[in-house]
């Protein structure tokens, strides 16, 4: 398959190391660059990939979108142009809006970690599955990246938006690590989180303890919001918590109260 994945930081880098083992794949960037390069992943080279800019975007049998859900909207002009199907990565649930803007939209949820080390290179940092839907993308899996459809894509996204709204504004307002979130006085904070979240969204069908068994999983992580506050970048609040306080229709002061925070505390839009 001919892939393009827009976004050269960690999970761009991540898709395009392995995706290059078994597609032609080219990597849209934001700066003009035109070449034919490794990725490399834990010190190791890659396939070539082609390094695009993202001006030149054309379709592809598939496009991924791997940059931040922010700047999803600075690549939207260049999607509408294509005729391929496009997957979203994006933690969070405001890029769902999208699909009503492009002819053929999937989501994506990536379980995997991630981090870029230097221009072109990416450590990855925790093994998992990417699950997607809405519609079946064939001989996209192989050995080493797992992609899973889905039948209920946005339950999964939901999921993930409960998981991200726990964890992520806890330990980045404290500074912890995601284990810290399963003893005191965190896991209060993280419990009245959940049971906002509840309110918000009644009828969905996740306990308590899932989200412990991630906290378990990735105890030593340090959430993306936080590593975000400690580089002093811009986070991924409005996506996540922003869009849970936009659905709510009762009080949620939890919640609120860490929308502000990290707003107050991240960095430049
Ligand atoms: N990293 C992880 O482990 C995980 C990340 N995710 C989600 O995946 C998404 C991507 O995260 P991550 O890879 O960590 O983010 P990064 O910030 O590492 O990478 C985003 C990349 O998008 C690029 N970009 C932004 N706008 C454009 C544009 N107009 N054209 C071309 N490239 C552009 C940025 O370019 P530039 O370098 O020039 O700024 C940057 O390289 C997020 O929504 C995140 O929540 C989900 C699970 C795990
Ligand atoms: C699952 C979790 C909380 C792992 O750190 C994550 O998705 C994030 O940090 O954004």
């Amino acid at each position: 398959m001919n892939v393009g994945i827009i976004g050269a930081g960690a999970i761009g880098l991540l898709l395009a190391s392995y995706l290059s083992e078994d597609h032609a794949v080219t990597l849209y960037v934001r700066q003009e660059q035109e070449e034919e390069r490794p990725i490399i992943r834990d010190g190791q080279a890659s396939r070539l990939v082609r390094i695009r800019k993202i001006d030149r975007l054309e379709s592809e049998d598939l496009v991924f979108v791997a940059t931040k859900s922010y700047d999803i909207k600075s690549v939207i002009p260049f999607l509408k142009r294509l005729a391929c199907p496009v997957m979203f990565l994006q933690n969070g649930m405001d890029h769902l809006k999208w699909k009503e803007q492009l002819p053929h939209v999937l989501f994506g949820i990536v379980e995997h970690g991630a981090m870029r080390t230097a221009p072109f290179e990416v450590q990855h940092t925790g093994k998992g599955r990417i699950r997607y839907g809405n519609q079946e993308v064939a001989n996209l899996s192989s050995k080493q990246l797992c992609f899973e459809l889905e039948s209920d894509m946005e339950a999964v996204l939901l999921t993930k938006l409960f998981i991200n709204v726990v964890i992520n504004p806890v330990t980045a307002y404290y500074g912890v690590e995601n284990g810290s979130l399963l003893e005191m006085p965190y896991r209060e904070e993280a419990r009245q989180l959940f049971d906002e979240m509840r309110t918000i969204f009644p009828h969905h069908d996740i306990t308590y303890s899932e989200i412990e068994r991630i906290m378990k999983n990735t105890s030593k992580n340090r959430s993306s919001m936080l590593r975000d506050l400690e580089y002093g970048r811009r986070t991924e609040v409005e996506p996540i918590l922003g869009y849970a306080l936009r659905q709510a229709t009762t009080a949620t002061p939890r919640l609120s109260f860490y929308y502000e925070q990290i707003k107050q505390r991240e960095g430049p839009q």
